[in-house]
């Protein structure tokens, strides 16, 4: 068996209590390991003898703890406790205040590492507070030079992590070989892979870390952009699309909308129609921000392709939201003799036979639908245009299946979160990107606030003052049920503690995605109707859910989310033409919690919010890949690496002109190596 694939567990010095712990990590064999990639690294290389100390530095040194801790009281409420600490060349008196639990736990002759300000004392040198850390005589071997840093998780430490490490390398060092093709390697001078591993975890110096990095930077873009290329090419070869010429009518019903469109919807609907008139298929990409006004850009294009005697399909990420698109278009197309359907997976076998047969025989011109839309069943009779509303949850593949259940059909992609054009172009190819870059008329900006839950009080009664004036609310709630791990309060809890106490007396509806798909439609009706004033959800509705006379929204626990995810329920108000509000209770008082309030008080714009909480994720983080459906980049960073990504791309390049279905059959070990990366995301598909 591939050593590589072996269980953690059953590594020396790991075992079974080790491996659960590893596990919280998503580590579970020793290949998760050797990419578990350290968040940062230290230097301690300058680690000093204490005989070289000199007041006011900062410094790093180890040495032993002589005798007991002395504790005092000088003062009330202040305790010191003070230790003796010694190496081969001196002593040095280490302080600590209010911290007399380290008697316990600090005994005479315990090895320990120090860190602080070094200052002048009575009896000589002196370190207050300082950083202390126990350190075995082993141990101090892992944590010299420069020292990896990893993510953590409790019970397992920074010393254990680095321990299970080495002995992984040693292990990967006996086994793994070389994958890289030696030409490229060669061309781009990439370090080879025993050296880049051994590096990026335990670097002999700066420069090794460097070429480390960039070995492993670029082996990541290479599979991303192979396994990419191999999806598509995999599924769409013919090239020659359907021209769709005719306009019949698309002028006249854009008159008849209850509004006019904007100049960006105009832009973006001619350029998608003049897409739609050649006969390569289309292949666009729309971003617009949260309520700009994409669906109906997407219903003008359904229609220009049924007007041309050909079917349309239009794939939704939710069932609430399918269900939503569906009454739209309803609305809309059926009094011109269009006939419109819906495909979800909560149909009956029986309804969905007969929705199938009446796509397959072509009565139905425009299908609606989920997930439920890529299944083998579903067969059309002329398919010319494919849109899926994604917002980033559907995979490249995904969206390739739907499109391969017609004669190249024009595909269109829409989304609401801004995605940078370098990335677009990994994940989508050679598309075209058209923006809807301005909202409708009299929208009023969403005025937004962070408060704390002892605000609770002030917060609901502020929304009862809009219900009082025929508004209706959101309350979001981060989870279903009551977890013990995460104290989020659960959407049921509160829907309850509203309707007895804080709202009591409006009428509440509950919706999370627990519910069957009968109940949500009929709560989102209700809603819809002004029916339920208030709607206390889940993320079920964070996507494109419309109801223009919904105006405040308050987001319970709003530091579980993330800066996008707060942008795309935020816009779930300021739909209509009233001033609109969204509140966000913070009950968390870290750093990042706070400044993630601040953009999201600041500012409204998807862009810079976008742009934002990329900085705020740290170091390592990618950015959606996994749920584009691609796999995760561990090192790899698609903003900061670009040169990397491109020199990766120009070597796919070459590749092609020798071998232009990439085959890989003169680098069968890369090839291995790219079916197994892309393995565990073909069995989610
Ligand atoms: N030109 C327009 N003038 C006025 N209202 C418009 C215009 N275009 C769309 N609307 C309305 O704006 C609201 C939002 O439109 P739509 O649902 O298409 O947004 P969206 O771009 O899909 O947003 P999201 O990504 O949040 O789903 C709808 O109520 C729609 O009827």
């Amino acid at each position: 068996m591939n050593i590589l694939k072996q269980d953690i567990q059953y590594i020396k010095g790991v075992g079974p209590k080790k491996a659960y712990l590893l596990k919280r990590l998503n580590i579970n064999t020793v290949e998760d390991m050797i990419w578990y990639m350290p968040r940062d690294y230290e230097d301690r290389r300058n680690i000093k003898r204490i005989a070289n100390l000199r007041p006011g530095e900062k410094a790093t040194f180890y040495g032993i703890i002589l005798g007991e801790g002395d504790v005092s009281k000088p003062r009330k409420n202040l305790s010191l406790i003070k230790f003796n600490v010694k190496d081969e060349t001196g002593n040095i008196e280490v302080i600590f205040f209010n911290k007399t639990y380290l008697k316990k736990t600090l005994n005479s002759g315990q090895r320990v590492m120090i860190n602080g300000e070094i200052k002048k004392g009575f009896k000589g040198l002196q370190v207050v507070n300082p950083i202390i850390e126990k350190v075995d005589m082993l141990d101090t071997d892992n944590r010299q030079g420069i020292v990896p840093i990893y993510s953590l998780t409790e019970g397992l430490s920074q010393n254990e992590i680095i321990s299970i490490q080495k002995r992984i390398l040693q292990i990967v060092n006996e086994s793994i070989e070389e994958y890289l093709p030696e030409e490229i390697m060669n061309r781009c001078r990439l370090c080879n892979i025993k050296f880049a591993l051994n590096n990026i975890h335990f670097p002999s110096n700066v420069q090794a870390l460097k070429i480390a990095k960039y070995r492993l930077v670029f082996e990541e873009f290479l599979l991303l952009q192979l396994g990419l290329f191999k999806i598509k090419t995999g599924i769409v070869q013919d090239k020659k699309g359907i021209p769709l010429k005719n306009n019949n009518g698309i002028e006249a019903f854009i008159k008849k909308l209850p509004f006019k469109l904007t100049k960006a919807q105009e832009k973006v609907f001619n350029e998608i129609s003049k897409d739609l008139e050649r006969d390569t298929p289309m292949n666009r990409l729309v971003q617009g921000d949260v309520g700009s006004g994409k669906t109906i850009v997407a219903i003008a294009a359904l229609l220009k392709s049924v007007i041309n005697g050909y079917q349309g399909a239009f794939m939704a990420p939710t069932e609430i939201l399918a269900e939503q698109h569906y009454v739209s278009l309803t609305e809309l197309l059926e009094p011109l003799g269009i006939k419109v359907g819906l495909l979800v997976g909560s149909l009956s076998k029986g309804e969905k036979n007969k929705i199938l047969n009446k796509v397959e025989s072509g009565e139905i011109n425009i299908i609606i639908g989920t997930h439920a839309l890529i299944q083998e069943g579903v067969k059309f009779c002329n398919l010319a245009l494919v849109i899926t509303d994604e917002q980033h949850r559907f995979g490249v593949r995904q969206r390739a299946i739907l499109a391969s259940k017609g004669q190249n059909p024009h595909v269109l992609v829409m989304t609401a979160t801004p995605i940078p054009r370098t990335l677009a172009l990994i994940l989508y190819g050679d598309l075209d990107i058209s923006i809807i870059d301005h909202l409708p008329p009299g929208r009023k900006t969403i005025k937004t606030y962070s408060r704390t839950s002892n605000k609770r009080d002030d917060i609901y009664n502020f929304v009862k003052k809009q219900l009082d004036e025929g508004r209706q609310a959101y309350v979001v709630c981060p989870l279903v049920e009551e977890s013990e791990a995460i104290e989020a309060k659960s959407a049921t809890e509160i829907a309850h503690e509203l309707s007895y106490d804080l709202l009591n007396g409006y009428k509440i509806g509950l919706l999370h995605g627990k519910m069957l798909a009968k109940e949500k439609e009929e709560i989102m009706g209700n809603f819809k109707t002004g029916n339920i004033e208030v709607l206390v959800s889940t993320t079920v509705i964070e996507v494109g859910v419309n109801v223009p006379n919904a105006t405040i929204m308050v987001v319970e626990n709003a530091e579980r989310f993330g800066l996008a995810q707060l942008h795309q329920l935020r816009g779930r108000v300021g739909r209509g033409s009233y001033q609109s509000y969204c509140i966000l209770i913070n009950n968390s008082k870290s750093e990042i919690s706070k400044e993630r309030m601040d953009i999201m008080e600041k500012t409204t714009d998807g862009f810079v919010i976008s742009e934002k909480d990329l900085k705020l994720r740290g170091p390592g983080e990618f950015f959606g890949t996994r749920q584009h459906g691609l796999p995760e980049l561990k090192i790899a960073n698609l903003f900061r690496h670009i040169s990397v990504l491109k020199t990766a791309q120009k070597e796919i390049e070459k590749m092609t002109h020798a071998d232009p279905d990439l085959t890989l059959n003169n680098y069968p070990l890369l090839r291995i190596k790219l079916e197994e990366k892309f393995l565990s995301v073909e069995e989610v598909l």
